[in-house]
């Protein structure tokens, strides 16, 4: 049996089983057992499958890149043509797009790669079409756009998530608060700091046994947490990506309809082919890629607001800011001088190396 068909049997399984006390055990059982499976999907055991290397090949530009997912012709391409400058083939028939095209704009002095992807349709992940190479190149996004046509796009969008979590994609979310630490002896014990409402001590032993983990101590701090996230902190292989759901083609329906889609969260409506709103869908981007502009100060002159440094955040210290400069410059700095957001005083504050640097902050550096 191929390791889909299993998935599929599995899912068949949970689809008959109703959840109540009787059955959490075992649904437990299956939901770690469907995870397992989708593991070997992600990064087969001989390599080859899921990981690096499936996706399509591109050199990698820029500060941060944006892929772009979605079914055929909802007109990835034409945005990103028009965004970019590059030409990528936009046609009316379906997988126009047979593979990555990659093309770069600069936003906010920030140079940003934007990869236009074929389309994927249900069951990309389990290998239909090039759906599995489309989703492995989203997983190595910084930002994802769900590009939906603006006329059904919630039931898109429930298809699409779902198969991208099936590759362990998780969107606009946060790593569960949840940590499980193996022991010697002693069994399962459970702590949880806040009330437990959507998961169950029965599912949590079903999960961890199906890992062998017999004796364990999980302590639960996110509330709401479901078996789906305990599974995904023992799977440990998830990617945590922010998206924006784009809505494409607001030209072919009325402003009553719009309306109501403004109240999809994390949505953008917009038409590429007429170029409505793509200010505001800028907009979103840039806080959704929630990068770090710091300006250059030479001393005794005006801050240079014209070309940023730009900085991902978790790795926006003083010494990335320097590494990001030249490496040279580390082997000659004596410390530095920050004004802005991070600065602990208006009239700006000396700093080390390891100074965490904010959005907008200007820094002067002094040499030995
Ligand atoms: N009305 C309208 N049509 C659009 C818009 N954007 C794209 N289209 C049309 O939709 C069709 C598909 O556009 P593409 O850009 O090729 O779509 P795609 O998502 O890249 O398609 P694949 O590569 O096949 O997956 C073309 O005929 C476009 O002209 C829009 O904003 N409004
Ligand atoms: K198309
Ligand atoms: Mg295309």
């Amino acid at each position: 049996m191929t390791t889909a068909q299993k998935i599929k049997d599995i899912e068949d399984e949970m689809a008959k089983t109703q959840k109540n006390k009787a059955t959490e055990y075992h649904l437990g059982q299956l939901k770690a057992k469907l995870a397992k499976l989708r593991r070997d999907l992600i990064a087969p055991p001989g390599g080859g499958g899921g990981g690096p290397g499936i996706g399509f090949d591109v050199a990698r530009t820029g500060i941060a890149s944006v892929g772009f997912v979605g079914f055929p012709s909802v007109g990835k391409s034409t945005l990103m043509s028009k965004l970019t400058g590059t030409h990528s083939e936009a046609a009316s028939y379906e997988f126009t797009t047979l593979t990555t095209v990659p093309g770069t704009m600069t936003y906010n002095g920030a140079r940003l790669q934007i990869l236009d992807l074929p389309g994927i349709i249900e069951g990309a992940k389990d290998g239909k079409g090039r759906g599995r190479q489309v989703i492995a190149v989203a997983r190595t996004c910084n930002l994802i756009f769900i590009v939906l046509d603006v006329l059904k796009p919630l039931n898109d969008l429930a298809i699409l998530t779902n198969e991208l979590e099936g590759f362990g994609i998780r969107l606009n979310k946060k790593p569960p608060a949840i940590t499980v630490r193996k022991k010697e002896s002693g069994g399962v014990a459970i702590t949880n700091t806040v009330p437990l409402t959507k998961i169950d001590a029965q599912e949590i032993k079903a999960v961890l046994s199906e890992y062998r983990m017999s004796n364990a101590a999980v302590a639960i701090h996110q509330p709401d947490a479901t078996i789906e996230d305990f599974i995904d902190v023992l799977e440990g292989n998830r990617v945590y990506v922010p998206a924006i759901f784009v809505l494409n083609k607001i030209d072919a329906i009325s402003i009553e309809e719009l309306d109501l889609l403004y109240k999809i969260p994390n949505s953008v409506p917009i038409s590429s082919k007429l170029w409505l709103n793509i200010d505001e869908l800028l907009e979103v981007m840039w806080k959704k890629l929630n990068l770090v502009r710091v300006y250059t100060k030479p001393r005794g002159q005006q801050p240079d607001y014209s070309s940023p440094v730009v900085l991902r955040r978790g790795r926006c210290t003083v010494e990335d800011f320097c590494n990001a400069i030249h490496k040279e410059i580390l082997k000659q700095f004596r410390n530095a001088m920050v004004w802005g957001t991070s600065a602990k005083h208006s009239r700006g504050q000396k700093v080390g190396l390891d100074h965490v640097l904010e959005d907008e902050d200007i820094i002067c550096i002094f040499k030995k």
